[in-house]
C-alpha cells in the first residue's frame, strides 16, 4: 500500500521546511515540490493532502509564481499559507491586492472555532503575519473563517471542497496554535492516520559518513559554535582520526573567544580530536578594508574561509572531503532553499567562492534546525553548556558592525558585548537563585553591535562625537522568526552605563525592539 503522503508545493517562502517538519510532527510522511512540478506528477503521488507555502511575490503580477485551477479540482484537500493562500483565491475567482495596513510580527487574530482548522483553538490567539498583499475578496464558495483588527480575511474556507487559506503562518512557533492547525487539517481534514515514524538521525548519519568517507580524510571547519561541535561529535565517531578540525581566528571573534575554543577543542581540551587554530586576523583585516556593502563583506569572509581551509588541507596533504556545521537556515536565507529568495548570503553556503578545491562538501546537519542540531548533540554526549550556547555567526563582528570593519570598530564592538553578556549573564543567574527558574525575558541570542551613526554627546562637560551601540536580545525556538526579548530596563541601564563609561568611543547606546521579521536577528 502506499505510503500516507502530505505534499508541500514551494513558492519560495521562508518556512517551507519548518511546513514540512511540522506535518512530520504529525507523524505524516512529508515532501517538498517547486511549484514549477506539472499536475500528472502531483496526482501520481496521489497525495492525502496539499499545501502551499508563502511567497516574497505578489501573485497578481504578470510572472510571479502560480499553480492552474485544476490543482484544486482534484478532490484532495488543500491548504494555502500566506501566498498560498493568496494564490488560492485569486486562481478561484476571488481578489487579492496591495493591503492599506501591513502585517508583521505578532498579530492578534480572531477565529470561527466552528471550522475545521480551528478544532480546539482559543477564538482569540496569537497569530505570526508577514504579508504586504492581502485578500481583499474572497474567491465564491468561501467563507472568511478569522480576521484581525486590519485584516478582513486572514483565514478562508471551502469546506464542500476540502479548500483552506490561512494568511498567517502556522508552521512558526511564534503563531501560538499554529501546530494545532496544522494537525487539524493534517490529520482531520487530510484523515491521515498518522502512523510514520521518524528515522534515528544521529544512527544513520554516522552510517552515511562512513560510507560516504570510506579511507579518505576530512577536514571540519570547526568555530566551536553549536552547529560545528555536534558536526565535529558526529563525524568523530564515524571515523575517528581520519578527521582534522581546523578553527580559524578571523580576528572578527567575541572577546577573549579564540582562547576559549583552542582550550574546549585543542590539546588540553576535552576531547580527542586533531585541531588546528589558524591566526588569521591581519589577513582579514585588510581584506575587508574600505568595504561597505553587507553582501560584499559576508562573499569575502566566506572565500577567505575557504582559502584557508585549502591552505590548511595542503599542509596536511590529501584531503578529499571540506565539512562545515551548515544548517537549514543558513540554506533557506542564502536562497537555495529551493524556490526562497536571498535574504543574507551565509559565509557557509551562498558565500562560498565558485571554484573550492575539494572533492566534495560533507554537511550531516544541512536538513535541520537549530533545537534539532541540539537534540542530536545531546544525544551525541555534547557536554551541555555547549550544546545550548548561543549561536555566532561564521562572518562574526564583521557583520555586527555596520559599514567598513577596522581593528578600532572591532575593539569597540567587543567591549561592549563583553559588558552586556556579562551584565545580562548575572541577572539571569540572580534571577534563576531565586526562583529556581530561568526568566522569561531569558534571550536566546543577545549581543551588541556597532552602528555607523555617530551623534553628539556631553561627558565631563565636555563635547563628545561618538559611535552609538545597539543591543539587541531576541526570544526564539528555531531562529526562523523571534522576538524582542524583554530585558529588564535596570539591567538595560547598568549595562548602558557601563559601555559609556568602559568602552572609549561610545556615547550613545540603543535596545533593538524589532522582531524578525520585519528585521533579521544580525544586522547585516
Ligand atoms: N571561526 C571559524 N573557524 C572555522 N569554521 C568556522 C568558523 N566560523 C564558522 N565556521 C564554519 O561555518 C559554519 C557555520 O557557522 P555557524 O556560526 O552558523 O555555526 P556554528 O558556529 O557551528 O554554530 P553556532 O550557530 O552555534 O554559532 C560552522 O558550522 C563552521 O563549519
Ligand atoms: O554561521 C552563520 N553565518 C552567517 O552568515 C549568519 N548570518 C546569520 N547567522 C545566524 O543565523 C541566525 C539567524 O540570523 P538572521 O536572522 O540574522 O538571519 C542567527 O542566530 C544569526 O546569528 C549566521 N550564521
Ligand atoms: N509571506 C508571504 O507569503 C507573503 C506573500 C506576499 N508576498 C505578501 O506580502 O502578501
Ligand atoms: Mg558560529
Amino acid at each position: 500500500m502506499d505510503k500516507e503522503k502530505v505534499i508541500v508545493i514551494d513558492f519560495g517562502g521562508q518556512y517551507n521546511q519548518l511546513v514540512a517538519r511540522r506535518v512530520r510532527e504529525c507523524n505524516v510522511y512529508c515532501e517538498i515540490y517547486s511549484y514549477r512540478t506539472d499536475i500528472e506528477t502531483i496526482k501520481a503521488m496521489n497525495p492525502k493532502g496539499i499545501i502551499l507555502t508563502g511567497g516574497p511575490n505578489s501573485c497578481y503580477e504578470a510572472d510571479s509564481p502560480t499553480y492552474s485551477k485544476e490543482l484544486f479540482e482534484l478532490g484532495i484537500p488543500v491548504l494555502g499559507l500566506c501566498y498560498g493562500a493568496q494564490l488560492m483565491m485569486h486562481v478561484l475567482g476571488g481578489k487579492v491586492e496591495k493591503a492599506p495596513v501591513r502585517e508583521y510580527g505578532k498579530t492578534e487574530v480572531m477565529v470561527d472555532k466552528n471550522s475545521p482548522l480551528f478544532q480546539n483553538v482559543e477564538e482569540k490567539t496569537i497569530c505570526w503575519m508577514s504579508h504586504f498583499d492581502y485578500i481583499s475578496k474572497t474567491a465564491p464558495g468561501f467563507e472568511i473563517v478569522a480576521h484581525t483588527a486590519d485584516c478582513p480575511v486572514a483565514a478562508a474556507e471551502n469546506r464542500e471542497k476540502n479548500l483552506y487559506a490561512i494568511q498567517f503562518h502556522p508552521e512558526v512557533l511564534h503563531t501560538k496554535e499554529g501546530t494545532k492547525m496544522l494537525h487539524n487539517f493534517v490529520r482531520g481534514v487530510c484523515g491521515c492516520a498518522g502512523t510514520w515514524r521518524m528515522d534515528s538521525f544521529v544512527e544513520n548519519t554516522i552510517k552515511e559518513i562512513r560510507e560516504k568517507v570510506g579511507n579518505g580524510r576530512v577536514l571540519l571547519a570547526l568555530s566551536g559554535g553549536v552547529d560545528s561541535s555536534v558536526a565535529a561529535g558526529l563525524l568523530s565517531r564515524a571515523i575517528g582520526k581520519q578527521l582534522t578540525c581546523v578553527f580559524v581566528d578571523h580576528g572578527l571573534l567575541r572577546k577573549d573567544e579564540g582562547d576559549e575554543v583552542e582550550n574546549v577543542f585543542g590539546p588540553n581540551g576535552q576531547f580527542d580530536l586533531n585541531f588546528i587554530r589558524v591566526n588569521a586576523q591581519e589577513r582579514y583585516y585588510n581584506k575587508l578594508a574600505g568595504v561597505t556593502e553587507p553582501e560584499a563583506k559576508r562573499k569575502i569572509i566566506g572565500e577567505e574561509f575557504i582559502r584557508v581551509f585549502e591552505e590548511e588541507a595542503k599542509k596536511i596533504g590529501a584531503v578529499d572531503f571540506l565539512a562545515q556545521g551548515t544548517i537549514y537556515p543558513d540554506v533557506v536565507e542564502s536562497g537555495l532553499g529551493g524556490e526562497s529568495a536571498v535574504i543574507k548570503s551565509h559565509h557557509n553556503v551562498g558565500g562560498l567562492p565558485e571554484y573550492v578545491d575539494f572533492k566534495e562538501i560533507i554537511e550531516p546537519l544541512r536538513n535541520l534546525f537549530k533545537d534539532e542540531v541540539r537534540k542530536a548533540g545531546l544525544e551525541l554526549g555534547i557536554p551541555e553548556h555547549l550544546v545550548f550556547r548561543q549561536p555566532f555567526p561564521g562572518p562574526g563582528l564583521g557583520i555586527r558592525i555596520i559599514g567598513e570593519v577596522n581593528a578600532e570598530k572591532v575593539r569597540i564592538v567587543q567591549d561592549a558585548d563583553a559588558i552586556y553578556r556579562e551584565e545580562v549573564d548575572k541577572a539571569v543567574a540572580a534571577y534563576k537563585k531565586e526562583n529556581d527558574e530561568a526568566p522569561s525575558w531569558m534571550p536566546n541570542q543577545y549581543f551588541a553591535a556597532l552602528t555607523n551613526m555617530r551623534s553628539v554627546g556631553v561627558m565631563g562637560d565636555e563635547r563628545t562625537y561618538d559611535y552609538a551601540v545597539a543591543l539587541r536580545a531576541v526570544n526564539t525556538v528555531d531562529f526562523m522568526t523571534a522576538e524582542s526579548a524583554e530585558i529588564p530596563f535596570a539591567v538595560l541601564q547598568t549595562v548602558m552605563s557601563r559601555i559609556i563609561n568602559e568602552v572609549r568611543g561610545v556615547n550613545r547606546v540603543f535596545y533593538d525592539l524589532t522582531s524578525k521579521p520585519p528585521g533579521t536577528i544580525e544586522f547585516e
